[in-house]
């Protein structure tokens, strides 16, 4: 799953996870500096620029991306293992990342979650108090690339109200289960 900063991608995977229970999250490994609340392990893997640079030379990483001056990447294992046993797995990625896991997983299911406008997604990116100015004005430029690149995606989804959003990527879930593999 893809969209731009804010537009509620943290909020729809948490109203998720108490309705999927079996879907894995995958948790990403990065080099920004963690917001209050944010624990190692849980949202992320809080790295050094070395640490990551580490694990990207090392192939530890199924796809990375440098977002608004620092590295988010997908640890490559827990990825691979969670799929070898059965189970499905999210990623929460930036677009670039995204475009590198479809190269690997055609058969993947890429979703945008969209604003319902550009006004929301600001508001909602100054109400969660977590950036300030310079990295908002920085996240609003490139939510217009991004959504620009919409078109590479399987599905788009405006996150209005969060029960509702929710319940349309259930349904592409659920959906893509019962699709018969051509
Ligand atoms: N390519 C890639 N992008 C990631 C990864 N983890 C998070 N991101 C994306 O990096 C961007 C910035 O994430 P973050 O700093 O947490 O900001 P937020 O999206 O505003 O909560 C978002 O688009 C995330 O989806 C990753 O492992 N790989
Ligand atoms: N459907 C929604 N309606 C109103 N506010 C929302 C909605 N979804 C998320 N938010 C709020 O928007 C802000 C950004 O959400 P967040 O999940 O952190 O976005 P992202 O992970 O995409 O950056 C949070 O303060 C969150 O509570």
């Amino acid at each position: 799953m893809s969209g731009p900063s804010g537009v509620g991608k943290g909020t729809v995977c948490s109203a998720l996870r108490g309705k999927l229970p079996d879907l894995v999250y995958s948790v990403s490994a990065t080099t920004r500096s963690p917001r209050q609340g944010e624990v190692n392990g849980v949202n992320y893997f809080f790295k050094t620029r070395d640490e990551f640079l580490d694990m990207m030379q090392n192939d530890q990483l199924l796809e990375y991306a440098e977002y608004v001056g620092n590295y988010y990447g997908t640890p490559r294992d827990f990825v691979e293992k969670t799929l070898e046993s059965g189970n499905d797995i999210i990623l929460e990625i930036e677009v670039q990342g995204a475009l590198q896991v479809k190269q690997k997983f055609p058969e993947g299911v890429f979703i945008f979650l969209l604003p319902p406008s550009l006004d929301e997604l600001k508001d909602r990116i100054i109400g969660r108090g977590t950036e300030n100015q310079a990295t908002i004005d920085h996240r609003m430029t490139v939510a217009v690339d991004e959504i620009n690149l919409m078109q590479h995606y399987d599905y788009a989804v405006v996150n209005d109200q969060i029960d509702c959003a929710c319940k349309r990527i259930e349904s592409i879930i659920i959906a893509e289960h019962c699709k018969i593999k051509q």
